[in-house]
């Protein structure tokens, strides 16, 4: 089972950079920034870079975002982060991915907007050339910032707009954080034409995804486990054909669900509502589309067809322009066909 797994043609919708880091580079990173790293061991630093078990909240695990973001406040490690990322995607077959990230965080040391975009698209693009793996990025505003940060991510997204970057999106601590202080920004970013994805519903909030979706024009959620506690917001999800971006060992981290067995996954599959697994962030949640799977497939009982169908739900719900969209589905369905 692991072997076909590890053969299967992949997509990863729903990737933090900054929570995706390899461990050694930031290691090597933080000591070239001076920071006091003489008593703690690589081996201790994944440790402390990762959440193992002790994580009771989805604030907890967020404290996880300060390491990776003190070594990513210059272009070349930006560029070198994002590149290595996709080297690592690309040994997994992973075809196609939306890397996501918030560009005000990488602007702590002086770096520009321009600057922090950019060096992610060069990474981007120097890794399609050597792993011939695709991507495309995704603006995070984050929603303890003010809406006016929120409508500067977009205005100053726009001209990267179909040149790498493909949406926006809205993260970070979703308690006393509405989606509704954002409006005014996603309904800038709808008008420009930017794609909508939204975190909601990832702890508990099932009203978050209907503001996401209705207030936000989100085509897509972020998590979305607390629809199950509403049949409205499942009719709602299913009948406006909102793609779920559902990270399962995150949501385990974060105590968004208690166990496996109250994953709601087999609940949403069954009513038709269409479902994709991502990792959330490989570094953080220590983990990789194979283990997402794996998981499924151990503990829920979840076939090798059932992982094609969510990987089928991807292309669809990728931000891909129509016709690009149409090449990536040849790539994937050419490749199931040798499996
Ligand atoms: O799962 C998540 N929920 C909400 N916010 C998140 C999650 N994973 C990462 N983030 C935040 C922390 C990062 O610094 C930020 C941008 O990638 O997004
Ligand atoms: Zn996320």
């Amino acid at each position: 089972m692991k072997d076909i797994l590890k053969k299967l043609p992949k997509i990863e919708l729903h990737c933090h950079l900054d929570g995706s880091v390899r461990p050694e580079t930031m290691y090597e990173l933080l000591l070239e920034e001076g920071e006091d790293m003489e008593d703690i061991s690589l081996e201790q630093f994944e440790k402390m870079a990762k959440v193992v078990d002790e994580c009771n909240s989805l604030v907890e695990y967020l404290e996880r975002f300060s390491y990776p973001l003190k070594v990513m406040q210059r272009k070349e490690n930006i560029e070198r982060i994002t590149y290595e990322l996709l080297e690592d995607l690309s040994k997994q077959n992973v075809k196609y991915v939306e890397i996501r990230f918030a560009p005000f965080l990488f602007m702590e040391k002086g770096l520009s907007f321009d600057e922090s975009v950019e060096s992610v698209l060069k990474g981007m693009e120097r890794a399609k050339g050597d792993f011939n793996i695709l991507s495309n990025a995704i603006l995070v505003c984050m929603r303890h910032e003010s809406v006016e940060k929120s409508i500067e991510l977009v205005e100053k997204g726009e001209k990267f707009l179909g040149k790498g970057v493909v949406a926006v999106d809205l993260a970070g601590a979703e308690e006393g954080f509405p989606p509704e202080n954002h409006k005014e920004a996603f309904d800038l970013a709808y008008k420009k034409g930017y794609n909508i994805t939204v975190h909601a519903g990832e702890t508990g909030r099932y009203e978050n995804i209907t503001k996401s979706i209705e207030l936000l024009h989100a085509e897509r959620i972020g998590h979305g486990i607390a629809a199950i506690k509403s049949p409205e917001v499942m009719e709602l999800i299913k009948n406006k054909n909102i793609f779920l971006e559902m990270c399962p060992i995150s949501n385990l981290q974060t105590k968004a669900v208690e166990s496996l067995d109250e994953y709601p996954i087999k609940e949403f599959l069954d009513n038709d509502i269409l479902v994709t697994v991502n990792t959330d962030n490989t570094t953080v949640s220590n983990t990789s589309l194979d283990k997402e799977y794996e998981l499924l497939i151990d503990g829920l009982g979840f076939s090798i067809e059932d992982i094609i169908k969510l990987i089928k739900n991807s292309i669809e719900a990728t931000f891909l322009p129509k016709e690009e969209k149409a090449h990536l589905k040849r790539i994937i369905e050419n490749e199931l066909k040798n499996i």
